[in-house]
């Protein structure tokens, strides 16, 4: 007669459905309630009032992570059509209507409904510093144009100032270690060269420095549980585009009628009018008496004595620290890698020069032909490139060469060490966005409590130990396995 299969008694299916079952509920249960919720997302816009022209940023962070974890991106950028803020001092209405086209776009690009808790900053740099420095009540003038244009959109305006050389300094340090994610690993940080249109910055943390020496060039913080001591420095008037009148000034001491630059290319001819080269706080004291309305500029096209012409704005006679850079200021030992942006990486990346591993000298043999080129040859090969951009390029190819070789004293083995960047992971280097992970307490001083598994760890440890109990419930019913407990005899 054919034996019952004992699985088959009503009894051993309803206990292994209901255990199933409840198996099944328990991991739907805990993956649901630790599912990830829909990513809803804040956002915060900066604009970047620099001398040379005004910058709009969007950046965006997912909502429920706002308490320091999560990762804040550059979505959108924005570049204000126009000079930089500073250049309107006579008509300062206009600075406020300049920053509309873009204003505009950042109103299309937030979601309305996150418009009234969107906080919008304006921050000034070297330009507006100058002009705060040669004539306050016109830099107030552009201020409070700047800001009634601000409020009329609906954003959460919380204020336009002109940034210190220091904060731009270490806000710009912040921005890249951030961003490389080296601040929440505690890795070693890297170091920030800025060079804008009227200063430059740098800023690194070196194991010789802790502050007592110099402290003016210290900016202490304790970030994710981590403390730094930052050395950061900010040189006024030596932005490239500054730099470039004082290079042109020590040319024309004397009122010349004609100068051969070697900084220029052959074949180069400007006439420039002597009262707007001498047109702004950083070369006026130095304009010669009663010189000729105008002067023709002359380009010879020489990198090696370009670059004796630039060491000539650097004073390195004097300085009373253990070692400095220029100008008396101190500077400690170099240390760690480097980013350099800005215009670091906008004119190097147009010289075809920003991989660092190409020897010293192979660099400034470049730049040597570069310069030697005729102008006639340069724009014919670069049609579309501004022609004031063109006929700056060697200049300041040779004015990185030296500020970074010469006076902040890298040398071939630590050349390597600086990359010329534009951007990290989708987001631009400068310090936009550090100015507005500081305003927004998005770094905590102390390393955020953090959940010991990621979801999908969890969902996977569940999942293994449902189906340990599962086999488990089905071996704890082995005594109702008549197959297996009472095998037939054969005799
Ligand atoms: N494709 C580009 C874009 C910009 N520049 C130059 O790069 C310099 C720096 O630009 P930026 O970083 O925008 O400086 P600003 O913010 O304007 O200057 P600052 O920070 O000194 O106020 C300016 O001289 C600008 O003319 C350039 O050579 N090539």
């Amino acid at each position: 007669m054919k034996e019952k299969n004992p699985w088959h008694t009503p009894v051993t299916i309803i206990i292994t459905v209901i255990g199933v079952i409840a198996i099944v509920a328990l991991v739907t249960v805990a993956v649901l309630q630790n599912r990830p919720l829909p990513q809803k997302y804040k956002y915060g816009i900066v604009l970047d009032a620099g001398s040379s022209h005004t910058a709009l940023y969007i950046y965006e962070w997912p909502a429920e992570k706002d308490n320091n974890t999560g990762r804040v991106e550059q979505t959108y950028s924005c570049k204000v059509k126009g000079p930089g803020i500073s250049s309107y001092a006579s008509a300062p209405l206009k600075a406020g209507e300049s920053l509309s086209v873009c204003m505009q776009e950042a109103k299309q690009r937030v979601p309305g409904r996150r418009h009234s808790q969107t906080p919008l900053y304006l921050g000034a740099t070297a330009g507006m510093r100058l002009l705060n420095s040669e004539n306050s009540s016109a830099s107030d003038k552009v201020f409070q144009a700047v800001e009634e244009a601000l409020q009329k959109f609906p954003f959460s305006f919380q204020g336009a100032r002109i940034l210190s050389g220091q904060e731009e300094g270490a806000f710009g340090w912040i921005t890249v270690n951030y961003l490389d994610d080296r601040l929440k690993q505690g890795l070693e940080t890297k170091g920030a060269l800025d060079l804008g249109g009227a200063s430059t910055q740098i800023s690194f943390v070196s194991d010789n420095y802790d502050g007592s020496e110099s402290p003016d060039n210290a900016v202490t913080f304790r970030l994710y549980g981590n403390d730094y001591n930052l050395y950061t420095h900010s040189f006024l008037c030596y932005g490239k585009d500054q730099a470039l009148r004082m290079t042109l000034a020590q040319q024309t001491q004397s009122g010349p009628g004609t100068i051969n630059d070697p900084c220029f290319h052959p074949g180069y001819t400007e006439s420039r009018n002597y009262s707007v080269l001498y047109d702004s706080p950083c070369v006026s004291d130095r304009k010669p008496q009663g010189p000729p309305a105008n002067f023709t500029h002359i380009g010879t096209g020489d990198f090696q004595q370009c670059q004796e012409v630039v060491k000539r704005i650097f004073n390195s006679t004097h300085c009373k620290y253990s070692q400095c850079s220029f100008n008396g200021v101190f500077q400690p030992l170099l240390q760690g890698p480097f980013g350099a942006f800005s215009a670091y990486y906008f004119v190097m990346n147009f010289l075809n020069l920003t991989d660092t591993s190409i020897p010293l000298e192979a660099v400034r043999e470049k730049l040597g032909h570069y310069c030697a080129t005729p102008w006639n040859q340069l724009k014919q090969q670069h049609p579309k490139v501004k022609l004031k951009y063109l006929s700056e390029y060697c200049f300041s190819g040779t004015y990185i060469l030296t500020l970074l070789t010469e006076v902040y004293n890298f040398t071939s083995e630590n050349y390597p060490n600086i990359k010329f960047i534009r951007e990290i992971k989708g987001s631009d280097a400068g310090w936009t966005l550090g100015y507005m992970l500081n305003l927004t307490n998005m770094i905590p001083a102390e390393a955020p409590d953090s959940p010991p598994l990621p979801h999908a760890g969890y969902v996977s440890i569940v999942t293994v130990i449902a189906i340990l109990l599962l086999v488990l419930f089905i071996l704890s019913l082995r005594p109702l396995w008549p197959l297996c407990s009472k095998r037939p005899q054969i005799v």
